[in-house]
């Protein structure tokens, strides 16, 4: 994998009526570039977006971040029951291919935390070489999840073609199958 990229492109979309309006501050896109900067020590380009829950609008925007070429998608937000609750339909409507496991593992990891974990839609996906990873919108959840599945994703994105990310091994012991 000689010619990876070595600055990872990261997008964190907050999907949240209430933080997109203005009625609440986001703490949840925040709460995950400071877990990031804390975890990653490979130069990363990290840009944060804030929009309305919806199946249309959320497509459209993994859209737009996948052309644009990010590594990785974190979407915090809009994974519950309730109706306005779209993102894993957006996630649908746009992956070529669903990777179920790391939904298994959040909500596993969640669930310890909290019973009402199960009722998280949350799952990983990929478009493109892009890797998108839906996590629940309350902000206690970013640290739960990421903690949970994050030594997987630096393997992924290298068997997707994607950007190059190191960790510190002290926060996350990212795994690569033979040390490549
Ligand atoms: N981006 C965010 N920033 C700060 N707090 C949030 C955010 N998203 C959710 N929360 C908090 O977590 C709680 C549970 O999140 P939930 O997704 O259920 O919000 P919601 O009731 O669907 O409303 P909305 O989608 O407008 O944020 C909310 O009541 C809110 O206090
Ligand atoms: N770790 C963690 N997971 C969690 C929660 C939480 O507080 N912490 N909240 C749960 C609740 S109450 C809901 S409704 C779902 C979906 O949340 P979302 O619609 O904000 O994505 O996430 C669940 N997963």
């Amino acid at each position: 994998m000689t010619d990876q990229r070595l600055t990872a492109r990261i997008a964190i979309v907050t999907v949240s009526d209430r933080a997109a309006s203005g009625e609440y501050e986001d703490k949840g896109g925040p709460g995950a570039e400071a877990w990031l900067r804390e975890v990653v020590t490979s130069p990363m380009e990290i840009a944060r977006h804030i929009i309305p829950d919806g199946r249309e609008g959320v497509a459209a925007k993994l859209r737009e971040l996948a052309e644009l070429g990010s590594d990785l998608i974190l979407v915090t937000g809009g994974t519950g029951p309730s109706p306005r609750d779209q993102t894993p339909e957006a996630v649908i409507d746009v992956m070529d291919k669903e990777l179920a496991g790391f939904g298994e593992e959040m909500r596993r990891a969640s669930l310890l935390e909290v019973p009402t974990a199960i009722l998280s839609r949350q799952t990983a996906a990929i478009r493109d070489a892009s890797l998108i990873i839906t996590l629940p919108g309350n902000p206690s959840a970013i640290a739960t999840c990421l903690n949970a599945v994050f030594a997987a994703v630096p393997y992924c994105l290298d068997l997707m073609g994607a950007g190059r990310i190191e960790t510190d091994p002290a926060k996350i012991k990212a795994f690569r199958p033979q040390g490549k």
